[in-house]
């Protein structure tokens, strides 16, 4: 079995005009839970999509689970789990009857049961599906993404209209399905959610992949400068800086000790993330890794 979940090169998908997929490159090993982040209309769904079968691409090679998505079959299709962003139409009947009758869909189910309890519907297991609320809705839909026992998870925005202790939820579901040897490519706007799911970030802009790594290192993060602040006679003060430590240090000597107010801050995902993708309209960096030209040294801003 191939290490590999997806390997895709060069993909691509017009619509008329629109260059939605404009040349996307993507290696996923097994067992790794890959996010992909864009600003609306990068291209996201749409790369989703063709690595899970459901739409064609124009251009470039693709294998998902060993198999070209193009052209694979039912049997595949069996060994995925998907949550698309439209909700899946789904019967007039009970939470717990859905999740059974899509069960019967797959060769190795899950226990039904245990996948509403999963999802956090336990207590709404007999009700019907057109009383339950958005996000309760959302949460479905994920079950019906796990209940077949997917090698491989994608899912498109999974958390939307989820309350903050739901999402939390979700987080750890996610993060058991992928200690289990699930590999799970997931969309998401919220970083957070990067943040505390991801293996790696794959941010998409344009069609295109502007960069790629660990949450904790995407585009120069773990090495960008630093910004030290403290307090001294009563007015703040703010140094940007490659060697925070030193500067601390320096700080310490010359405080005798406490340093008032001290705070060292490195850039969030989210402030790279908006570097990353430049103008809000999915603008390209200036250099490969997203980092652009950083000047060295050190250097006061307030
Ligand atoms: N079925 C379609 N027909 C025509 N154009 C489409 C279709 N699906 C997507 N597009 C266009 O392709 C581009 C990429 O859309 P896509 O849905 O892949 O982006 P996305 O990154 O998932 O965006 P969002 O974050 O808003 O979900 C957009 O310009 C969109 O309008």
């Amino acid at each position: 079995m191939s290490e590999t979940a997806i390997e895709a090169v060069g993909l691509r998908k017009r619509y008329g005009d629109d260059e939605a997929v404009a040349g996307v490159d993507l290696a996923v090993p097994r067992g790794e839970v890959l996010c992909l982040l864009g600003p609306n209309g990068a291209g996201k769904s749409t790369t989703v999509e063709i690595l899970g079968g459901f739409r064609l691409r124009d251009g470039g090679t693709a294998r998902v689970l060993g198999e070209d998505p193009g052209t694979a079959g039912r049997r595949w299709r069996s060994r995925l789990g998907v949550v698309w962003q439209g909700e899946a139409l789904v019967p007039r009947l009970t939470v717990r009857a859905v999740v059974r009758h899509f069960a019967g869909y797959y060769p190795q189910p899950r226990d039904p049961d245990a996948v509403v309890e999963m999802v956090g519907l336990g207590e709404r297991a007999r009700a019907r599906v057109t009383s339950l609320s958005g996000g309760q809705r959302r949460r479905l839909d994920v079950a019906l993404g796990i209940v077949g026992r997917p090698e491989l998870l994608f899912l498109d925005e999974p958390t939307t209209g989820f309350d903050p202790r739901a999402r939390r939820d979700f987080w750890s579901l996610v993060g058991g399905l992928a200690r289990g040897g699930t590999t799970v490519v997931l969309t998401t706007h919220h970083l957070e959610e990067a943040e505390a799911l991801a293996d790696r970030v794959c941010v998409i802009a344009r069609g295109r992949v502007r960069a790629l790594g660990s949450p904790s290192t995407l585009g120069g993060r773990a090495s960008a400068r630093a910004t030290v602040g403290w307090t001294a006679d009563g007015r703040r003060r703010e140094v940007r800086t490659d060697e925070p430590t030193r500067l601390v240090g320096e700080l310490t000597t010359l405080f005798s000790g406490e340093i008032p107010e001290l705070s060292v801050h490195r850039p969030t995902l989210e402030e790279v993330y908006l570097d990353l993708i430049g103008d809000g309209h999915g603008g390209v960096p200036d250099s490969p890794d997203g980092r652009g030209a950083r000047r060295a040294g050190t250097e006061a801003t307030a």
